[in-house]
């Protein structure tokens, strides 16, 4: 899953995307890097991000999904929490609801049942303004596992069947950096929730905290290495903004996950 920032305030490559032949440009690189999925997002949610209105972020995101579906052969998941965005960019064209709030906000659980689509719902630690404040949990997994699997109930019981559902822990929303550690190194665990997982530490500051880099784009190596543990640990999407390198990757996953050995079925 390819990442694409309609905004001006994302963490790694803010603003570099408004422009939206650019943003096409980006998707059309990032297709032919590879990318199964282009995750389009209007709102920031970066730590401390300032919120946009629903007007700003349809004016971002509809009108790009509307182009990358004209032209490309891929899925277009939209990243937002608004049911109005959603519903927009379902009828723009995209395929994948990717809610970093989980359907929790005002509307979203009924307009995503209305939609069809599938949707991916991420744990959050409250809101972006505050998630990084002072995050804590007795044990991460067990709490972010049963985070997700209250929401899956409540799409259930909304008429969301369990089939158009994935799971996803929230990488840097709302955890320390050992919270992150201890959720790659159980990874595997979500796969008990039944359902897709999808996973995004790509150029985030877990990896910038363990190799010192201050820069997102010096962290390229270190995303690739937490990208094949996440896909050993079960993960079916990975959302990075290195879609080549993190493919190569991946291919390399497979192509060991494929072998059998002796006596193996
Ligand atoms: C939008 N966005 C930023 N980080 C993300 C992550 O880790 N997962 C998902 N599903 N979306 C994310």
């Amino acid at each position: 899953m390819g990442v694409l920032n309609v905004t001006p305030d994302s963490f790694s490559d803010g603003g570099r995307f408004i422009d939206p032949e650019r943003a096409l440009q980006h998707a059309r690189e990032m297709v032919a890097a590879g990318a199964s999925f282009i995750d389009v997002g209007g709102e920031s949610t970066r730590p401390g991000a300032e919120p946009v209105s629903v007007e700003q972020e349809l004016e971002r995101v509809v009108p790009l999904v509307a182009a990358i579906r004209a032209e490309l052969d891929v899925v277009v998941s939209v990243d937002t929490s608004t049911p109005e965005v959603m519903r927009e960019a379902v009828a723009a064209g995209a395929g994948l609801i990717n809610d970093v709030r989980a359907l929790q906000r005002p509307g979203a659980l009924a307009m995503a049942a209305t939609l069809e689509v599938p949707v991916c719902l991420m744990h959050m630690l409250g809101e972006p303004g505050t998630m990084q404040v002072a995050p804590h949990y007795q044990d991460v997994i067990a709490e972010v596992s049963a985070f997700l699997l209250q929401r899956i109930e409540c799409c259930e019981a909304a008429g969301i069947d369990r089939s158009r559902l994935l799971v996803d822990p929230g990488f840097g929303f709302g955890k320390t950096l050992e919270h992150n550690l201890q959720l790659l190194r159980g990874l595997d665990r979500f796969a008990r929730l039944g359902v897709p997982l999808l996973v995004g530490m790509s150029r985030k500051s877990m990896v910038g905290a363990v190799l010192g880099r201050a820069d997102p784009a010096d962290r390229l190596y270190g995303s690739l290495a937490v990208a094949v543990m996440a896909a050993q640990a079960g993960a079916q999407i990975l959302r990075v903004h290195d879609v080549k390198e993190t493919h190569d990757a991946l291919a390399m996953v497979d192509a060991v996950k494929k072998t059998r050995l002796v006596g193996e079925d």
